[in-house]
């Protein structure tokens, strides 16, 4: 019998506690799982060690004796963070082992140094439980739905914003406890804010968006809205007329037909939206996390599931452990030869200037409450040509009313210029909140 694939292990935490978890309990799960082993395991602080039973000898606080390890073939990075976490895993693939890793902030700005990298050492880098945590969502953009021309891809994909917006959405529920008890069950960053700032959900979308559409885009670029600054009263106004506000990551292709070798334009953003009651992302709650992918000629496909915490990203990372370990007991590695698996770009993609997106926008404004207002601003937008779907008076105070628009899709340039011209007007004291819809 052929000797069982030894796994590094970069970080014990909440995912690496998962992870070795399922490795060292095999029984009833599919047999490569006995067939892969912790050789080695990493932390920085190895008296953190939570209630597992891992031999003293497998520890180490230096997780450069990891990668370098000669019994370890595929290096399992989930320490989080930038670096070291990018010169691990490159010097990882440089020493011939593959990689399984669930950082997206590392992917989404060093994929290609990182894919490259692995091509030219003939090993794998599989990222599953980087986007979506449980969910299955990188190998069906890269393989399942290859045959297809993807148009738009519509994620919930961050399990604690999702998880404090259905609390204080459903239960009234405190900002600042509720992320605390996201802390506690595993689900936020190292650092939440880049949770709630949406920084997470636009690592995420930067990934999906390089999958669905061949090429990647400047991570640094993607205009991006969290949920620290959402006001309940946006959510409650945005209830009563209908509507769900979720923080949705949202990649879309903007040309249909593109002349060879052009570059493809793309609307990608990461920002709380709007979305009608009855649509299949209003209904995701909690931690779960959902993806709606529209391609052709599929239609529309939805992926859902637990976006976050230690079992479901576990699991996603051991599926693609167990799927680079039965490729090598099958008899080697043939990453340079295997494309979808390896997923390297085709396509050069751009992101197009904000005023050449469409949305709808849900806008509140504070004005004195005084004849003729609504009659005023609806004039402004017409004169932009912003159509309104509707526009409803909210009383805030004896003096004050508070009128929230809901526009037809329109350009954002468009939308800017019209809310530019409405401040001027001496009734009209704030543009309180400016979110999308869909
Ligand atoms: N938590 C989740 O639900 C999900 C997390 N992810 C991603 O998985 C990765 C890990 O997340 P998570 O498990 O939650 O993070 P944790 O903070 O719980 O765990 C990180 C682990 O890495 C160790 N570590 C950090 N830096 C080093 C270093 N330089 N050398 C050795 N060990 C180090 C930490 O050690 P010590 O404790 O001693 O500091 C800790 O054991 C991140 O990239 C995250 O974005 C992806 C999907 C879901
Ligand atoms: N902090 C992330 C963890 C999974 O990617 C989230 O909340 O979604």
């Amino acid at each position: 019998m052929t000797k069982n694939i030894g796994i590094g292990l970069l970080g014990l935490g909440t995912v690496g506690t998962g992870v070795a978890q399922i490795i060292n309990s095999p029984e009833g799960r599919h047999p490569l799982t006995s067939r892969v082993e912790l050789k080695r395991i990493a932390l920085r602080d190895s008296k953190k060690i939570r209630a597992l039973s891992i031999p003293n000898k497998l520890i180490t606080e230096d997780a450069w004796e990891v990668v370098e390890d000669p019994d370890v073939e595929i290096v399992v990075e989930v320490i989080g963070g930038l670096e070291p976490a990018r010169s691990l895993i490159l010097k990882a693939i440089k020493s011939g082992k593959s990689v399984v890793t669930a950082n997206k902030a590392v992917i989404a700005r060093h994929g290609e140094e990182i894919a490259e990298a692995a091509i030219s050492s003939g090993v794998y880098v599989l990222i599953e439980a980087a986007v979506g945590g449980g969910i299955p969502i990188i190998e069906p953009l890269k393989q399942s739905l290859g045959g297809n021309i993807i148009q738009k891809v519509t994620g919930i994909v961050n399990g604690t914003t999702n998880y404090i917006l259905t609390r204080m959405a459903k239960e009234g529920a405190d900002y600042e406890a509720v992320l605390k008890e996201a802390q506690s069950l595993g689900y936020a960053e190292s650092d939440p804010m880049a949770d709630v700032e949406g920084l997470d959900a636009a690592d995420k979308i930067s990934i999906l968006s390089n999958l669905a559409f061949g090429g990647p885009i400047k991570r640094a670029s993607v205009p991006t809205k969290g949920i620290s600054t959402l006001q309940n009263r946006d959510v409650d106004y945005a209830n009563q007329l209908g509507y769900e506000v979720k923080l949705l990551a949202i990649a879309e292709r903007l040309a249909s037909n593109l002349e060879n070798n052009s570059s493809l334009p793309l609307a990608v953003r990461v920002e709380p939206t709007l979305l009608p009651t009855g649509h299949p992302l209003a209904e995701v709650n909690g931690v779960n996390n959902a993806i709606l992918v529209e391609g052709d000629p599929i239609g529309e496909v939805m992926f859902y599931g637990p976006g976050a915490g230690a079992g479901p990203t576990a699991s996603a990372v051991v599926a693609d452990i167990l799927n680079i370990a039965g490729i090598k007991l099958m008899g080697g590695e043939k990453t340079s030869l295997d494309p979808l698996l390896s997923a390297s770009s085709w396509r050069e993609c751009h992101l197009a200037k904000p005023k050449e997106i469409l949305q709808k926008n849900y806008v509140r404004l504070i004005a004195k409450d005084a004849p003729g207002v609504i009659g005023q601003i609806g004039k402004i937008f017409g004169s932009h040509n912003v159509s309104i779907q509707s526009i409803v008076q909210f009383d805030a105070s004896e003096e004050d009313a508070e009128i929230v628009v809901i526009t037809h899709k329109v350009f954002k340039g468009l939308l800017t210029d019209s809310l530019s011209e409405i401040q001027q007007l001496p009734e009209i004291k704030q543009i309180a909140a400016h979110l999308s819809c869909l």
